[in-house]
C-alpha cells in the first residue's frame, strides 16, 4: 500500500474528534491584507473556508486590505498616514477605502470561494445596517467605532448555506456617512455580536511573541493586559489583542492570532491537536457561550 495514502487516511481519521467538536460552530475568520498573498495563497485560503463549511461549521470571513488601499491612494497621489495603527481618513480617502474594500478586495475573496465550490456573498457593514458606527476619534476623521450591530443578515446567510464575506466599511448614525473600520475591530464586533465559538485573526506573524521571540501558545486575558501594559505587545499587535479582549468580554469563546501565510493555517488551527498561533481564552467559567461541548478541551 502506498505510504502517502496510509498517512492521508490516518490524518482524516485523527481529524474526527475535531470535526465532531466543531460541528455547527460559528467561526469568524479575519483575513488581513498582509496575509492575503498571491493567487495561489488566496485559492488555498478559499479551499480551507469551503472545507470548513462542507464539514458543518459556519465560517464568516471578515477581511482587511490596508496594503491594497495604500497602493491605490499612492497611484492617486494621496498620502497614507496612520495614528496608533489606524488610517487617518478624510472624506476623499473614505471613497477610495470603500472602493477598494467593498469592491476589489471583497469580490476577489468572493470569487475565490465560489471557484472552490462555496457560495460566498459579499457584504459590508452598510448592508441591512449590519454595523452602525460613531466616529472613533476626531483626529482620525471618518474612522468608525461600531456602536450598533444588526447581525441577523449574517445568520440568515449562513443558515441558508452561504458564506458571508464582510468588508469593514460601515454606515453612520447621520445620513450618508461612511466610516472606515479597522479590519480587526470589525471582525471582533461581528464575532462578539454572534457570540462566536472562535475568532481567528490571520496576520503575518506566527502569533503573540515573548521578548525572546517565542510564540506564546496559550494566554488568558490578564496575561495579555500585562503584556500590553509593560510593552511586550506593541504596534499593530495592540489593536489586535485589544480586539481579542473585547471579543472575549462579549462572549466569544476563544480568539486565535496566527500566521495566515502558512499553508492551510485555518485547518491547522482547527483540526490538529496543537493548533497554530496564540490562543486567548477566558478563564471565567460563566463565559460559556452556545456551541461547543462544555468539557471539550480547547486544544
Ligand atoms: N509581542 C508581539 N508579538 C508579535 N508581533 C508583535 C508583538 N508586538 C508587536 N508586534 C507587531 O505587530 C505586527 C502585527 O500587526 P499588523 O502588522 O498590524 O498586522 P495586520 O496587518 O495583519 O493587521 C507584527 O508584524 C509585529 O511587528
Ligand atoms: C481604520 C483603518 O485603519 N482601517 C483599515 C481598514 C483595512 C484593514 O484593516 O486592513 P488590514 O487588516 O489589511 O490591515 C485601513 O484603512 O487600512
Amino acid at each position: 500500500m502506498n505510504r502517502d495514502w496510509i498517512a492521508t487516511a490516518r490524518t482524516l481519521s485523527e481529524a474526527l474528534p475535531y470535526l465532531q467538536r466543531y460541528s455547527g460552530a460559528v467561526v469568524v475568520v479575519k483575513f488581513g491584507g498582509n496575509a492575503m498573498g498571491d493567487e495561489a495563497a488566496m485559492a488555498e485560503f478559499a479551499r480551507d473556508i469551503v472545507l470548513m463549511k462542507q464539514v458543518g461549521m459556519n465560517p464568516i470571513v471578515c477581511h482587511g486590505g490596508g496594503p491594497m488601499i495604500n497602493d491605490l491612494l499612492a497611484r492617486l497621489g494621496i498620502e497614507s498616514r496612520f495614528v496608533r495603527g489606524k488610517r487617518v481618513t478624510t472624506k476623499e480617502t473614505v471613497e477610495v477605502v470603500e472602493m477598494v474594500l467593498s469592491g476589489l478586495v471583497n469580490k476577489r475573496i468572493v470569487q475565490a470561494i465560489n471557484d472552490a465550490g462555496g457560495r460566498a456573498v459579499g457584504i459590508s457593514g452598510k448592508d441591512d445596517d449590519m454595523m452602525v458606527c460613531e466616529a472613533d476619534d476626531p483626529e482620525l476623521g471618518f474612522v468608525g467605532r461600531p456602536v450598533e450591530m444588526n447581525i441577523q443578515i449574517i445568520r440568515d446567510l449562513y443558515t441558508a448555506g452561504m458564506i458571508p464575506v464582510c468588508a469593514p466599511v460601515a454606515t453612520g448614525m447621520a445620513d450618508n456617512e461612511t466610516f472606515n473600520v479597522n479590519g480587526d475591530t470589525a471582525a471582533g464586533a461581528i464575532a462578539g455580536a454572534l457570540r462566536a465559538d472562535r475568532l481567528l485573526l490571520l496576520t503575518d506573524v506566527a502569533g503573540v511573541k515573548d521578548p525572546s521571540g517565542k510564540v506564546v501558545t496559550q494566554m488568558h486575558p490578564d496575561q495579555v493586559r500585562e503584556m500590553i501594559a509593560d510593552g511586550r505587545i506593541s504596534g499593530g499587535m495592540i489593536p489586535k489583542t485589544e480586539t481579542a479582549l473585547k471579543a472575549i468580554e462579549d462572549g466569544v469563546r476563544a480568539v486565535v492570532i496566527l500566521d495566515g501565510r502558512v499553508p492551510n493555517a485555518c485547518l491547522l488551527e482547527l483540526f490538529t491537536e496543537h493548533g497554530a498561533g496564540s490562543l486567548i481564552r477566558s478563564t471565567d467559567p460563566r463565559v460559556r457561550p452556545r456551541g461547543l461541548p462544555e468539557d471539550a478541551a480547547d486544544r
